[in-house]
């Protein structure tokens, strides 16, 4: 039986290439996103994961293809060709980026409680005592102490800038978070620790992600479909187990059993 509406993608991305002079960064990638699925992106360094996440959210344009979002206010509008201002209001309500290295996403001369506190004053709030609360029911939910609040994220470890980052980018209730590998360059046990509280922030926020990594092991526990990038094109994709316990493309097996003999 066909079911009765057939759930309109968060994310349609039609055919989309980008090239640096002669060289492909990343070459006709499709594929749709669904509310609350999580897709992620693996591939080697240089098989242009980067590149084709920055075309996506908006931070590089690419030279072809198009990258349609379902729009609160107007339904499915082509991201690419909206004015600057509509896609910058966008990436203030809507959309979130985690960069890798959490300075790439914070103000590290402003507090912690500043710094997601000007995010919620993007999107109008104004009021002071509502503000803090917020900002301080937010670091609770990554794990800072609440008196950590005033200070700065120079004052605070890897794993903690990180967490605060995350922070900035969800008090605001985005639908569409872009992450660039979000554990990287953490220990191990702080990875770990920073995967568990992405996947319930993930799972109790019901968001739609779109996550590039290089590390299977995240993807194995974030991402619900899978799409392996080798020289900027998408050698495989399916449903993340489906793919890491079977992988069909000679690429996707040589990265699965480099992982399995570390
Ligand atoms: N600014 C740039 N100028 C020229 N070539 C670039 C630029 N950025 C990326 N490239 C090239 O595009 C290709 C894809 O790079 P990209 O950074 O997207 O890969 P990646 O999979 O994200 O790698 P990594 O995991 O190392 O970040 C590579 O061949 C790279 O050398």
């Amino acid at each position: 039986m066909k079911p009765e509406t057939d759930p309109v993608p968060l994310l349609q991305v039609e055919g989309v290439g980008k090239r640096y002079g002669a060289r492909i960064g990343c070459a006709d990638v499709s594929f749709d996103l669904f509310p609350g699925e999580v897709m992620g992106i693996v591939g080697e360094s240089g098989s242009g994961k980067s590149t084709l996440l920055n075309c996506l959210a908006g931070h590089l344009e690419p030279d072809e293809g198009r990258v349609i979002f379902d729009t609160r206010a107007e339904g499915p509008v082509d991201t690419l060709t909206m004015s600057e201002p509509a896609r910058r209001m966008l990436g203030r309500t809507d959309w979130a980026f985690v960069h890798q290295h959490a300075r790439d996403g914070l103000r590290m001369s402003v507090s912690a409680g500043g710094n997601i506190g000007e995010r919620l004053m993007a999107v109008g709030e104004r009021h002071y005592g509502h503000i803090r609360d917020t900002a301080t029911d937010w670091l609770g939910r990554v794990e800072i102490a609440a008196d950590r609040i005033d200070d700065r994220p120079t004052a605070f470890s890897g794993g903690m800038q990180q967490r605060l980052q995350i922070a900035r980018n969800l008090v605001t209730g985005p639908r569409l978070v872009f992450m660039d590998e979000p554990t990287g360059g953490l220990d191990v046990s702080v990875q770990a620790r920073l995967l568990d509280l992405l996947r319930g922030l993930v799972r109790d926020m019901g968001l739609s992600a779109i996550i590039v990594t290089h590390d299977l092991a995240v993807v194995r526990l974030l991402a619900h479909r899978l799409m392996v990038m080798k020289d900027g094109h998408v050698v495989e994709t399916g449903l993340t187990d489906q793919v890491l316990d079977d992988p069909q493309h000679s690429y996707t097996q040589l990265l699965v059993s480099s992982v399995l003999q570390v």
